[in-house]
């Protein structure tokens, strides 16, 4: 009865389905891996879960621009029932369900309109562009959460350290009164930080000179969280290449990798809510 669902989507070049598979059955949910054919073609109805999930990878190869053929298709195509899926998303979201999507699942949503998203209108807000340094980044940041930020998924988490590995993760609001809306509501729930937490802009450890040095986002009731770094690939302590110091320095520390926490954080929400319920 109150055991949560998560539906991960892969398909077209996306790769990181497994990592994400795991992280929700560590976090004690359920994870079920769908090619993205099987929800268009109506074999598989999203409304069966409680988490919809967009992995990262290189979805058409990032023809066009990263996420773009995925997320025109979600928009586009007709379901069997002559719905598109973001209108069923949209009902996901009404029903009041969560969304997570990672690294090139994050630029899906921001091409779906469904981040930022601050007139829940779902028209897009910005856009991602090559990252400032004009090559892949592949290697390990720092980002802190936003306090004010309203989202169950970053509940009790100040900072982390998690891997990111992309071409195109510099985000770019639609125009300047967009990008003080979004700081202004704390949409911009993660920032890029030195290892000390200090927001930065700064290359390297700003990797790709995002607006707001966002390394993710939230809607504004805090159901759909995307972010570029891969919380997945960070669910044991040992996937850090500093696990050593990092324990010589905090030998009690939880052998749990800190992307972990997102996934254990929504998985008890939704049980929550199931159990007050009930
Ligand atoms: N790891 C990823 O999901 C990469 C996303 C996208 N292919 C990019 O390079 O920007």
């Amino acid at each position: 009865m109150t055991a949560v669902k998560s539906l991960v989507i892969t398909g077209f070049g996306i790769n990181c389905e497994e990592e994400m598979a795991a992280a929700y059955h560590l976090a004690g949910a359920t994870a079920d891996i769908v090619h993205l054919n099987e929800i268009l073609l109506g074999q598989v109805s999203i409304h069966q879960y409680d988490i919809l999930n967009f992995p990262g990878g290189f979805s058409f190869g990032d023809d066009l621009a990263s996420g773009k053929v995925v997320s025109n298709k979600i928009k586009f195509k007709k379901l069997p029932s002559g719905k598109v899926l973001l209108d069923e998303i949209k009902q996901f979201l009404a029903d009041g369900k969560y969304i997570l999507g990672v690294c090139n699942g994050f630029q899906m949503l921001v091409r779906m309109g469904l981040l930022p998203n601050t007139n829940s209108d779902f028209e897009p807000e910005a856009t991602l562009s090559n990252n400032n340094s004009g090559k892949f980044e592949d290697r390990w940041v720092y980002c802190k959460v936003n306090n004010a930020a309203q989202t169950p998924f970053l509940k009790g988490i100040t900072q982390m350290a998690l891997p990111a590995r992309h071409g195109e993760g510099k985000l770019i609001f639609m125009d300047d009164e967009m990008r003080a809306k979004v700081s202004k509501e704390h949409l911009n729930c993660l920032t890029y930080c030195t290892e000390d937490g200090v927001e930065t802009a700064a290359y390297p450890a700003n990797p790709n000179g995002a607006d707001l040095n966002c390394a993710g986002l939230t809607n504004p009731t805090g159901q759909v969280l995307g972010l570029m770094p891969h919380p997945e690939a960070y669910l044991s302590l040992y996937n850090n290449p500093n696990w050593g110091q990092i324990k010589r320095n905090n030998p009690d520390i939880t052998e749990e990798g800190e992307g972990l926490k997102i996934f254990t954080n929504i998985v008890e929400h939704i049980k929550a809510q199931k159990l007050a319920t009930v």
